[in-house]
């Protein structure tokens, strides 16, 4: 995979379209003739060699697209490609263009790092003379841990055992499954640095998590799914930006031609004579110092709503719960 040719790497190092994910209905949830419908009709275009956010609250259909992907559980419906490869087409070489760190970690206590990844290698066909069994558990300081029982090993070098069973096979596309769930700061830390030296070296992340922060400080690209549906889809910056700006939109009892000057910090648009938007930063400005502000300007208000309030519930529950310190 790494060895192809520039000019025949594709511009997107995975492509989702239309995908449908409904599980099975389960016996135990009466009246639930229908399963669970996951994924309700996602498309995503994840550009190659970025770091690309899947960010979304509990139950939001993340894990079940990266399973998707690691071909772990089967679609519904939808197109996928991963390095231009179709999943349903040519299975075998989706899979070797794609290493996934899931969220579990399951690992048998009786292996040891060098065993596991030695095993992984061989499942890959890695041959022998290629692996670089040493190599990448010394890129995950584990390297004086490579034949210890893995039962024996903590859990965050349990997460770094698995990033480095997901990159035995060299894939150009590395994805990470909340992989800083429960782990404390300095591993965070050290898992950060290694993803970012995977990125300079070239490998697209594709990683979901919880949290705001974290997509924000790692990130280019972030895209928010909710209830099975992306709800939100551009670079970072941009993102988080548009999450902390809540828009209200006036509805004026008389006609206005000119905006009170008072409003001017509220980046006003009068959208005609009898409807007014404002902007605020959430971070910045308290909604009653708005309401203080449209007060004293002496406005007859007929009606006032926000805008996007899907987006702003995301962005309360993405930012209430902070990554474990
Ligand atoms: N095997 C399954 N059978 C039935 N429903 C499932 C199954 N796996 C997940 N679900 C349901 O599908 C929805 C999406 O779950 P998923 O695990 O993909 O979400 P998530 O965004 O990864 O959440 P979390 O962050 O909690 O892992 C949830 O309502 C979940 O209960």
């Amino acid at each position: 995979m790494a060895a192809k040719s520039a000019a025949s790497l594709p511009d997107l190092a995975v492509s989702i379209k239309g995908l449908v994910k409904r599980y099975a209905p389960s016996s135990d949830r009466k009246g639930a003739k229908e399963g669970k419908l996951a994924l309700d009709h996602v498309d995503l275009a994840i550009p190659r060699g970025g770091i690309f956010g899947l960010l979304g609250p509990n139950g939001a259909g993340k894990s079940t697209l990266i399973n998707i992907l690691a071909q772990l559980v089967r679609k519904t419906e939808g197109e996928v490609r991963i390095w231009d490869i179709d999943l349903d087409r040519d299975p075998r070489h989706a899979a070797a263009a794609i290493g996934v760190v899931p969220q579990e970690l399951n690992i048998d206590p009786f292996f040891t790092p060098r065993d596991l990844l030695d095993l992984q290698a061989g499942m890959y066909g890695v041959p022998k003379a290629e692996r670089r069994t040493m190599q990448l558990l010394e890129a995950l300081s584990l390297a004086d841990k490579a034949t210890a029982y893995a039962r024996t090993l903590s859990g965050g070098m349990r997460r770094r055992l698995m990033v480095a069973k997901a990159m035995v096979h060299n894939p150009p596309v590395l994805v990470l499954d909340e992989p800083t769930a429960g782990v404390d700061v300095e591993l965070r830390q050290q898992l950060w640095a290694y993803v970012r030296e995977l990125h300079a070296q070239g490998v697209t992340i594709l990683l979901t998590t919880h949290y705001l922060e974290e997509a924000e400080e790692l990130c280019d690209q972030i895209a928010i799914i909710n209830h099975g549906k992306v709800i939100a889809c551009e670079p970072t910056a941009k993102l988080v930006k548009r999450l902390d700006t809540k828009e209200v939109l006036l509805t004026l009892g008389a006609d206005l031609t000119t905006v009170p000057a008072a409003l001017a910090s509220f980046a006003p648009e009068l959208k005609d004579p009898r409807h007014l938007k404002l902007h605020y930063r959430t971070t910045e400005t308290k909604f009653g110092a708005l309401l203080d502000a449209i007060r004293a300007t002496g406005l007859e208000i007929a009606d006032l709503s926000t805008v996007e309030a899907d987006l702003e519930d995301i962005f309360l529950e993405l930012t209430r719960r902070r990554p474990a310190a």
